[in-house]
């Protein structure tokens, strides 16, 4: 089976969680913790580090996991490192793979149209992950 390993950023500030739009080209539909998939020899941060500055084109300090998901359909498995992430307070985003990026309170019900397999990672955050 195929194993594909994805890191995804939780970027907090003030209480709020930044969720990115899949672009229409990039199916499923739907808002994500911004990130992507890691390449053959890239460790975690570094990757994550790459995918921000690609998607968001700002710099980025990965520090620590907070969360494990793992999905698994008939082809393929799809392991999910959810990561703690700093931004220097003052970057700017913007940008750069035609996403959208939205600011999200940490309280209550996820947002709609967050995928399937965050669920839990937005329970835990609304449990244990408040700033
Ligand atoms: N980045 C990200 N991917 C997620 C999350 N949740 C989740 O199920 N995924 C899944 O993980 C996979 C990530 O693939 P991707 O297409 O974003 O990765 P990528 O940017 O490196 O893609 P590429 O190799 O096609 O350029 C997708 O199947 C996506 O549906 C999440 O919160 N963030």
């Amino acid at each position: 089976m195929k194993i594909i390993t994805v890191v995804a950023a939780v970027i907090r500030r003030e209480g709020k969680v930044l969720l990115a739009s899949r672009p229409a080209s990039k199916p499923p539909l739907g808002w994500e913790f911004p990130g992507g998939k890691v390449e053959p020899g890239e460790n975690f941060n570094a990757a994550l580090r790459r995918e921000l500055l690609e998607e968001l084109g700002v710099d980025s300090v990965p520090a620590d996991r907070l969360y494990k998901v793992v999905t698994r359909n008939a082809e393929r498995e799809i392991r999910l490192h959810f990561i703690r992430t700093l931004l220097a307070p003052d970057a700017k985003i913007v940008p750069k793979e035609g996403q959208e990026f939205r600011w999200v309170e940490l309280s209550g019900e996820a947002p709609e149209g967050l995928l399937a397999p965050d669920l839990p990672v937005w329970n835990f955050l609304i449990n244990f992950g408040r700033p």
